[in-house]
C-alpha cells in the first residue's frame, strides 16, 4: 500500500514508466472558454443508448466502473466530431475528498467535485478495444461534470456490492442516458487516457452542462477503497489527474 503515496503525487511519477505522460496531447486540460473556437461544421452528438447492455459494476482499483457488452453498435455514440459510430465500452468516475476538487478537466480553472467518463471505441476501424486504445483515432470519451445539488441521479451504488479493489457484481440493463444533461453542447479536443498507459488515442468530448449528484451519493464513492481485502484500507479519493499542458492544441466548441 506504500505505492499509494496519493494519486496526485503518483501522477507526477508516471512519466518514469510512461514517458508519453510528457507528450503533446495529454489529458485532462483546463478549458479556457474564451479561447475555445466555435466550429459550425461540428455536428450534434447522437447517443444511441436505447437497448442498454450493461454487464457489471466493479471497483477496478482506481475507480468505480460499469462495463457494457460491446459486440455490436447497440450502445454507441455518433455525430459530433466523430466520422462514424463509436461503441460504449464502460463508464467510470473521478472524484475528490471534498467539493473543491475531484474532476479531471476544469473550466476556466474551476474544478467540479466529480467527473463521469463514458468510454467509447472505434469498432469500424479496429478489431478490439485494446487495439483502438493504442490508435490516435481509436477512442472517444464523453466527459460529464457532476455538481452537488440537493437532487439525485439514478442510484448507481448498490450497497451490497464492493468496497475493495477487484470486486465485481452483475449490473444489468442500466441505461446511462439518465447520466446525460439536457443540453448536449460540448467542447472537443484531441487528448489521451488520463491513467496509465496514458495512450494519446482519445477524442475528448466535454459536455458544458453538468448533472447533479447528491452529497450522500458522493459520500458513497468516497467509501470505496484503492486497496484489496488483505491490504490496510486506503480510501479511494482524489483519483484525478491534474490538467496537463495544452501544447498548442485548439479546443473547438459546438456552440457559440
Ligand atoms: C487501455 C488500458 C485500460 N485503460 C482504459 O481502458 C482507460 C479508459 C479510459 C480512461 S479515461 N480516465 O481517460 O477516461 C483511462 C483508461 C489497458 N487495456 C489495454 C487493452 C485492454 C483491453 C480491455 C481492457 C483494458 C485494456
Ligand atoms: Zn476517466
Amino acid at each position: 500500500h506504500l505505492r499509494h503515496l496519493g494519486w496526485s503525487s503518483d501522477t507526477l511519477a508516471w512519466h518514469r514508466s510512461y514517458p508519453i505522460a510528457q507528450g503533446n496531447r495529454q489529458s485532462p486540460i483546463d478549458i479556457v472558454s474564451a479561447r475555445a473556437v466555435y466550429d459550425p461544421n461540428l455536428k450534434p452528438l447522437v447517443f444511441s443508448y436505447e437497448s442498454c447492455a450493461s454487464l457489471n459494476i466493479s471497483n477496478n482499483g482506481h475507480s468505480v466502473m460499469v462495463e457494457f457488452e460491446d459486440t455490436d453498435d447497440k450502445t454507441a455514440i455518433s455525430g459530433g466530431p466523430l466520422e462514424n459510430p463509436f461503441r460504449l465500452k464502460q463508464f467510470h468516475f473521478h472524484w475528490g475528498t471534498n467539493r473543491s476538487q475531484g474532476s479531471e478537466h476544469t473550466i476556466d480553472g474551476k474544478p467540479f467535485p466529480c467527473e463521469l467518463h463514458l468510454v467509447h471505441w472505434n469498432a469500424r476501424k479496429y478489431a478490439t478495444f485494446g487495439e483502438a486504445a493504442a490508435a490516435p483515432d481509436g477512442l472517444a470519451v464523453v466527459a460529464v461534470f457532476l455538481e452537488v445539488r440537493i437532487a439525485k441521479i439514478a442510484c448507481l451504488y448498490d450497497e451490497s456490492i464492493f468496497f475493495f479493489q477487484g470486486t465485481k457484481a452483475q449490473f444489468s440493463s442500466f441505461n446511462p442516458k439518465c447520466l446525460l444533461p439536457l443540453s448536449l453542447d460540448y467542447w472537443t479536443y484531441l487528448g489521451s487516457l488520463t491513467t496509465p498507459p496514458l495512450n494519446e488515442s482519445v477524442t475528448w468530448i466535454v459536455l458544458k452542462e453538468p448533472i447533479s449528484i447528491s452529497e450522500k451519493q458522493l459520500e458513497k464513492f468516497r467509501m470505496l477503497l484503492f486497496t484489496s481485502e488483505e491490504d490496510q484500507r486506503i480510501q479511494m479519493v482524489n483519483n484525478f489527474r491534474p490538467p496537463q499542458p495544452l501544447k498548442g492544441r485548439v479546443v473547438r466548441a459546438s456552440f457559440k
